[in-house]
């Protein structure tokens, strides 16, 4: 059975998608298969949407962008609202069977990507952490480096930490081509904050291809069970 990370981020556009296929990448350097899910997704152009393409790009898997997804969405607004408009009510139950396929499909590592920040409204009274399976999955914060991050990192940590999920770690990850202003000096806080260990750095590609970013992730520190072999 496959190990399995969500990744959450600090907001929407803080590089979930980006910095999950960076960890693809890693992943499959290491030797291991890596299975993408998304579960809800909204946005499409010319029938494509970029975080499906990107996963699967990723994964180096032959996937199709609906095998990788549940609840798909047309437009590129908070999903439940869509859900709302194209009458196609997000379910957990249907969130479950398509996890279990990925987490049974022989890969071994599944990433889960959310949508926005943690508390993504799935309709009007619920959220997506309260998707039972995220208590099984180890959570990956991905901090957009911007003026704010500081209290959307320290609040998404620590609310994680007091409802007992497992957050195994947060990346530092610029979004565009200058760094926020004393870049150094939010990263040594977050490091002195979080109360999840340092993963590493994801810096801006101007080609916005994950697969040419450098970066400073060390996998030792959320996989310590792939490390022994
Ligand atoms: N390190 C980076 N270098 C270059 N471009 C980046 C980087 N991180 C993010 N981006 C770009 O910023 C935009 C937002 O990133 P991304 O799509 O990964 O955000 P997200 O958190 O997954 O958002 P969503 O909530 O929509 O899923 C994308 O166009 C992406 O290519
Ligand atoms: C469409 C967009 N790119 C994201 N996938 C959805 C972001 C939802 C944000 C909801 C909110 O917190 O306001
Ligand atoms: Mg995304």
């Amino acid at each position: 059975m496959a190990k399995q990370f969500f990744i959450t981020g600090t907001d929407t556009d803080a590089g979930k998608t980006f910095c999950a296929c960076v960890l693809a990448k890693k992943f499959r350097e290491a030797g291991l298969q890596v299975r993408p899910y998304k579960p809800i997704v909204a946005g499409f152009e010319n029938g494509h949407n970029a975080d499906l393409d990107s996963h699967i790009r990723a994964c180096g898997l032959p996937l199709k962008p609906h095998d990788i997804t549940t609840f798909a969405y047309q437009e590129a607004i908070a999903p439940h609202i869509a859900a709302e408009h194209e009458n196609n009510p997000i379910d957990f139950k249907q969130l479950d069977l398509d996890l279990h396929k990925a987490v049974n499909s022989g890969a071994d590592v599944v990433i889960t990507e959310g949508a926005g920040g943690w508390f993504l409204p799935v309709s009007s009274t619920a959220v997506l952490p309260q998707w039972d399976a995220l208590k099984k999955m180890e959570i990956i914060i991905v901090v957009g480096m911007k003026l704010g991050c500081l209290n959307h990192a320290l609040m998404t940590a620590t609310l994680l930490d007091n409802e007992g999920f497992r957050v195994v770690g947060f990346i530092a990850n610029t979004t565009g081509p200058e760094k926020m202003p004393f870049y150094q000096e939010n990263l040594e806080t977050l490091k002195q904050i979080m109360p999840c260990p340092f993963i590493g750095e994801v810096f801006y590609n101007e080609e916005h291809d994950f697969s040419k970013a450098s970066e400073t992730i060390d996998l030792s520190v959320i996989n310590a069970d792939y490390v022994c072999y």
